[in-house]
């Protein structure tokens, strides 16, 4: 019985001397800031401990009850949420605001301290060292893969015939395939088997991620070891961990046996150049720099497969559902498609080709607009950051760039709920604050991946719009949205294709 209660005098001595009179300091300084009521230790856990699909309009109900800024507690972390362009600016252009929040700890067992989660010096010379891996000219030779995936992507949707079917673990499916052969070099014929070991790994670990996020309780360490579903993380890690040491290993192997292909041959028996994928690049880089460790190396591969699949292929189906949804839109870009590839459905697309998709690109905007893959970004403030207002945050607070909201804000996107691609029509889109569209965030730690993620989706969605007719089998308004790692539907994205 001694313990036990030593334990509980501990924890309530230390939240009641050191936590409390911390958060009240913190509130006093955010006083400026409205915000929903909140309870002393629990904070606003009690308005957020709904179902997952209800948490976005807990959120929406705050901004239009406080504004777009508002403060709330979850437990004891003061938070500030952010929906507008001119405090979005101020915090994402910010060179020293640039340390991700605490929400982003539940990655770190898989990715470790990558480029996405890492801070300070070693974020710099890593986003340094890797921003060459994007190079127009690498990201060229990468469009072999997005051909060479999506002839299996249409040949697995000529299967469907006439069945209504869920467009999203399809698109994941390829993404996984695009994803694994550009930043490892390596097949895992997620497409083919699903049921391998590895993708089963990283379908269960994203789902994984999002469980521990939702639950305060789990996110210390010790009571996460302890649950089943830590347990069960442990095992997906050992998974995943091991398939990116085995594909190091075999690739140092080769390279020190002098093995590595620098050419294939194709069927033709051309000698073509073999294409780098993100780890030969970053083995390359290793040759020079004695400070990149294997597991660094391990990290930043990682980091490329985790936001690297899941982000584009939400965009992807998002974009297909919301086109299926507006037929004369799905219309414009068929017409489109027509026009450049002239009614063949079996070319490959190009550079140039991607250039002239230029009514498909604004549909992919307007849904990144509507469902950006990543529904908000956060950072821990390490120093006072005064807004325009003159407002100044002080540092500790955690705050939310909440992408979501901040698209929909009518004086910017009227008729915000509406699918209107020509908002990005040049003459739509000229003079609107940058900061007030931000899918791929913005300043120092915007997405490293956005061009190669642009030309992922315009592959994708061409092959679709080429040759099929999609129709959505559901409506808008029936579909719950989830805003947890990325922003995805809580029962998948129906729709049926039909042959053109
Ligand atoms: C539609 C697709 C994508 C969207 C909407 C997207 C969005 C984003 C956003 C919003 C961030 C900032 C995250 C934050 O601050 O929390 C980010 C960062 C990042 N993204 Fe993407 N992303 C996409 C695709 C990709 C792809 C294809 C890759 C790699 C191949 C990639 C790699 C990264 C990396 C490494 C970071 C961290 C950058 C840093 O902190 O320096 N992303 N992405």
């Amino acid at each position: 019985m001694f313990w036990p209660i030593l334990l509980l005098s501990g924890l309530l001595g230390y939240l009641f001397l050191i936590k409390l009179p911390k958060r009240l300091s913190l509130l006093n300084k955010l006083k400026a800031i409205p915000g929903p009521p909140s309870l002393p230790i629990l904070g606003n856990a009690v308005d957020l401990s709904v179902h997952k699909r209800e948490v976005l309009s807990v959120i929406g109900r705050f901004f239009q009850e406080y504004g777009p800024r508002f403060k709330m507690f979850v437990g004891m972390q003061p938070y500030v949420i952010l929906a507008n362009a001119a405090d979005a600016e101020k915090i994402l252009s910010s060179q020293t605001q640039i340390e991700k929040s605490g929400d982003y700890d539940s990655l770190q067992e898989w990715l470790g301290l990558g480029l996405l989660t890492s801070k300070g010096e070693k974020w710099f010379q890593r986003r340094k060292q890797l921003t060459p891996a994007f190079h127009f000219k690498i990201l060229e030779d990468f469009l072999r893969v997005f051909n060479e995936q999506c002839n299996i992507f249409t040949k697995v949707l000529e299967r469907k015939g006439k069945l209504v079917f869920d467009i999203f673990p399809v698109i994941t499916l390829c993404t996984l395939d695009i994803i694994c052969e550009t930043a490892m070099g390596k097949s895992v014929f997620a497409q083919q088997k699903s049921d391998s070991e590895y993708v089963k790994a990283i379908y269960r670990i994203s789902e994984l991620v999002q469980y521990r996020q939702l639950r305060p309780w789990l996110h210390n360490d010790f009571m996460w070891r302890l649950s089943s579903a830590g347990k069960e993380n442990r095992k997906c890690l050992k998974i995943l961990h091991g398939f990116t040491d085995m594909v190091i290993q075999e690739k140092k192997m080769e390279r020190k046996n002098g093995t590595r292909k620098s050419d294939e041959t194709n069927e033709d028996n051309f000698v073509t150049k073999k294409r780098q994928a993100f780890l030969d690049l970053l083995l390359d880089a290793q040759q020079t720099d004695t400070t990149l460790t294997d597991q660094n190396v391990r990290e930043e591969t990682n980091t490329f497969m985790f936001e690297g699949h899941d982000t584009t292929s939400a965009a992807v189906s998002w974009t297909t559902f919301l086109l299926s949804l507006n037929p004369e839109h799905q219309a414009k870009v068929q017409q489109e498609l027509d026009e450049i590839f002239a009614g063949d459905l079996e070319r490959e697309v190009t550079m140039t080709d991607l250039a002239r998709m230029k009514y498909l690109e604004c549909c992919i905007k307007e849904s990144l607009r509507l469902f950006p893959s990543a529904p908000f970004v956060g950072r821990k403030l390490n120093m006072e950051l005064k807004l325009d207002d003159g407002v100044v945050l002080p540092p500790g607070i955690t705050v939310w760039v909440y992408i979501f909201f901040l698209h929909r804000d009518p004086k910017v996107f009227p008729d915000p709920e509406k699918f209107d691609p020509n908002r990005f029509s040049q003459e739509d889109a000229e003079g609107r604050n940058p900061f007030s569209y931000v899918p791929f965030s913005a300043g120092p730690r915007n997405c490293i991946g956005q061009k190669f993620a642009m030309m992922e989706e315009k592959v994708l969605l061409s092959s679709i719009f080429r040759r099929f007719r999609v129709k959505a089998a559901e409506r808008l308004q029936d579909v719950n949205v989830l805003c947890d790692v990325i922003t995805r539907p809580e029962m998948g994205l129906h729709v049926t294709m039909k042959k053109r």
